[in-house]
């Protein structure tokens, strides 16, 4: 089986990527590797999920995002090829002055966060962008999704995973626990254009807009409804473990515009969500976003931005902003 290294070598080589590009990308698959191996202690460690917690020694706990991202931004700092990164737990950018680097780090790196304390998955999520020549301040990292170099996420399930595009399909590898090595095992990974299964928070049906009340209750009126066939669905809480469900066996995910959201945009985050599983879901075969528009065209205007994400199958996606359209997209 072809391991982590051998594989971004073959991916250099064959479609002519430069090697710092694949550098940091095995620098972010160590970092996984050290949130994975965080994540294991599990109720060892006391309770991760809650910021100023005591552990039985008396001292200040920190929770596992924060302990995530010291270990994203440490590997970042120490790699010669990362000029500047952005975390969601971080609400400025991190510019290392003086480094001459030729990339940007953007990063969620624990996803799922209600998650930790059932020890349910969770996952992180990174991509990597071309950082511009001279000065780097905050606004060098407002680029729209079709400018990523390469994407990818850890699942942080009942094995780790790391899957990855560097814009030449999506491969999934699987971290051998003995070995300390993540080897190939998905191989280009593709979302089937059609679908029987959804994933969306229910909880929020009475605050979405018309078009995915429309859609979600085609879905659910099964076979004798509209759509002649019945749907399954399924919700984690964690975009990760979703996006995977939807690499490996299909369906479709929504965490749409709703009447609470709209003000700022959306729920999930563009640069380091929406943008890479975005990215991952296209370079599947799949299609990405916001009900209206390409989520992946969509020009960033903060670090921090809100957007709505619809993602997976294509007929899905491609009937939901049929569904979009009839409605005006300001409103
Ligand atoms: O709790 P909700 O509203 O179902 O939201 C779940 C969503 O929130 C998130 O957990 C947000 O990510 P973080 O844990 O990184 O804040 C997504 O992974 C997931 O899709
Ligand atoms: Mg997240
Ligand atoms: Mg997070």
């Amino acid at each position: 089986m072809l391991n982590l290294s051998d594989f971004l070598a073959e991916q250099a080589t064959q479609f002519q990527l430069a090697p710092s590009l694949t550098e940091v990308v095995a620098t972010l698959a160590l970092a996984c590797k050290a949130v994975a191996h965080e994540i294991s202690h599990g109720a060892l460690r006391g309770n991760m999920g809650e910021a100023d917690q005591q552990n039985v020694q008396g001292e200040q706990q920190k929770t596992l995002d924060l302990i995530s991202n010291d270990i994203f931004v440490q590997m970042a700092a120490q790699s010669p090829q990362v000029a500047a990164l952005a975390s969601e737990e971080l609400e400025h950018a991190q510019i290392f002055t003086g480094k001459q680097a030729p990339y940007l780090l953007v990063f969620d790196p624990l996803d799922g966060s209600s998650n930790i304390n059932l020890n349910l998955s969770v996952g992180s999520i990174f991509s990597i962008l071309k950082a511009p020549e001279g000065h780097i301040d905050e606004a060098a990292f407002l680029q729209s999704g079709n400018q990523q170099l390469a994407a990818g996420y850890a699942l942080y399930g009942t094995s780790t995973m790391l899957v990855l595009t560097l814009g030449h399909g999506v491969y999934g590898f699987t971290l051998d626990p003995e070995q300390g090595e993540f080897y190939l095992t998905h191989p280009a990974l593709t979302i089937t254009a059609s679908t029987q299964e959804f994933a969306v928070n229910m909880s929020n049906q009475r605050f979405w807009q018309p078009p995915v009340q429309r859609y979600i209750e085609e879905c659910i009126a099964g076979k004798s409804g509209p759509r002649g066939k019945d749907f399954n669905m399924r919700w984690v809480a964690t975009m990760v473990a979703e996006v995977h469900r939807l690499l490996v066996r299909g369906g479709v995910f929504l965490y749409p515009l709703d009447s609470r959201s709209v003000g700022r945009g959306g729920r999930l985050r563009l640069l380091y969500e929406a943008n890479p599983m975005g990215w991952l879901v296209e370079q599947a075969s799949g299609l990405a976003s916001t009900g209206h528009r390409n989520i992946l065209e969509v020009e960033p205007g903060s670090l921090h931005q809100r957007v709505a994400v619809i993602l997976g199958a294509r007929e899905e996606v491609e009937r939901l902003q049929e569904f979009h359209s009839f409605t005006d997209p300001t409103a």
